[in-house]
């Protein structure tokens, strides 16, 4: 099987390995971005109780491995790389890298499915800039927005069934996805990708019961307007209304990387657990092989 590129681009956001890294990753993620000090050593803390090491550069090489597979086992013989935006491997030592090896044309899978400036426009940035630093650097085509496709979408459908099936029958769909600031270009865009794709799961996963997309791991200063509601603050409006079980489906995210681990399974289970609440937390799609195989149908662009 043959495609126009000559290389796949595995393009991710990075996350410390140690706790020597948390402080530099934490000030490369925030450069020139007004986060409030308290919340950087807040954030550093979620950190450290995992030993300093995010979950992302695992999960990245896993992910990396099973796309490999997946070419190999499609007859598609295509170099995978992997570089980062806030951690090694940085990206412009991956593109440099690249160019060393000969790969002259690199479609990019991010590891994000959405429009939207953090989700989108920002990768696009990361991989201008680091094509600068490289003389005659290959040229690198980000593969469409994904997150209306069967390889993402399916995984989730499974997981929210597998999570619901855990709990009683009156339990609640609650899909949860990173907040951005409601000044960010792009934004209704965003909100509205995660509507549909929010949608599409509920529908398939437990047609009927009643759902809500709210947000999480918002930053920035408590005076600057962010999407709402966070998620602890909706599970405290459905402990009003008498609900008892939620089952909480990270649809932004591919991965279980630290904002799931620590803001969804620390923190909102933590509060699920003083409401009285039961809360069962869906699995994101990590290295699903049907995840696995969108950068491969996204290059051929035979998804649909
Ligand atoms: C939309 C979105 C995604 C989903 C798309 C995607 O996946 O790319 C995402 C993912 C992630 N965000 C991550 C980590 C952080 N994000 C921060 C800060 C921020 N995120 C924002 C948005 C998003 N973030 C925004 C608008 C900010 C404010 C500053 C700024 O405008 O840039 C901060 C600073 C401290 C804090 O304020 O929390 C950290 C440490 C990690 C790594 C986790 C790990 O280590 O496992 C991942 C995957
Ligand atoms: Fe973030």
């Amino acid at each position: 099987m043959t495609s126009s590129y000559d290389a796949l681009l595995l393009l991710s956001f990075g996350g410390p390995e140690g706790p020597d890294d948390v402080i530099p990753f934490l000030e490369n993620v925030t450069r020139g971005r007004n986060i409030p000090r308290e919340r950087l050593e807040a954030v550093g803390e979620h950190y450290y109780l995992f030993g300093g090491v995010s979950p992302i550069n695992q999960l990245c090489r896993d992910l990396k491995g099973a796309i490999e597979a997946d070419f190999a086992s499609h007859g598609l013989d295509l170099p995978v790389y992997w570089g980062n935006r806030n951690w090694t491997p940085y990206l412009a030592d991956t593109v440099r890298q690249m160019k060393a090896d000969g790969v002259r044309r690199a479609a990019a899978f991010v590891t994000s499915a959405y429009s939207g400036y953090s989700t989108n426009d920002q990768y696009l940035a990361d991989i201008a800039r680091a094509r600068e630093e490289v003389e005659d650097a290959p040229v690198i085509d980000k593969l469409p927005v994904y997150c209306d496709r069967p390889g993402f979408i399916d995984p989730f459908v499974d997981a929210a069934e597998d999570a619901l099936s855990s709990l009683p029958a009156d339990a609640r769909l609650i899909f949860t996805a990173h907040s951005v600031p409601l000044s960010q270009p792009n934004r209704e865009l965003y909100v509205d990708e995660l509507e549909a794709a929010s949608r599409t799961v509920a529908e398939k996963a437990a047609p009927g019961t009643p759902w809500d997309l709210v947000y999480q791991s918002r930053s920035g200063p408590p005076t600057q307007p962010w999407l709402e509601p966070q998620i602890t603050d909706h599970l405290e409006k459905l402990h009003g209304e008498g609900v008892r079980a939620v089952a909480v489906v990270p649809i932004g995210f591919v991965s279980d990387h630290m904002e799931v681990k620590y803001d969804l399974d620390v923190e909102a289970a933590g509060r699920a657990e003083e409401l009285g609440i039961a809360f069962a937390r869906a699995a994101t799609p990590g290295a699903d092989p049907r995840f696995a195989a969108l950068p491969r149908q996204l290059l051929l662009d035979e998804t649909r």
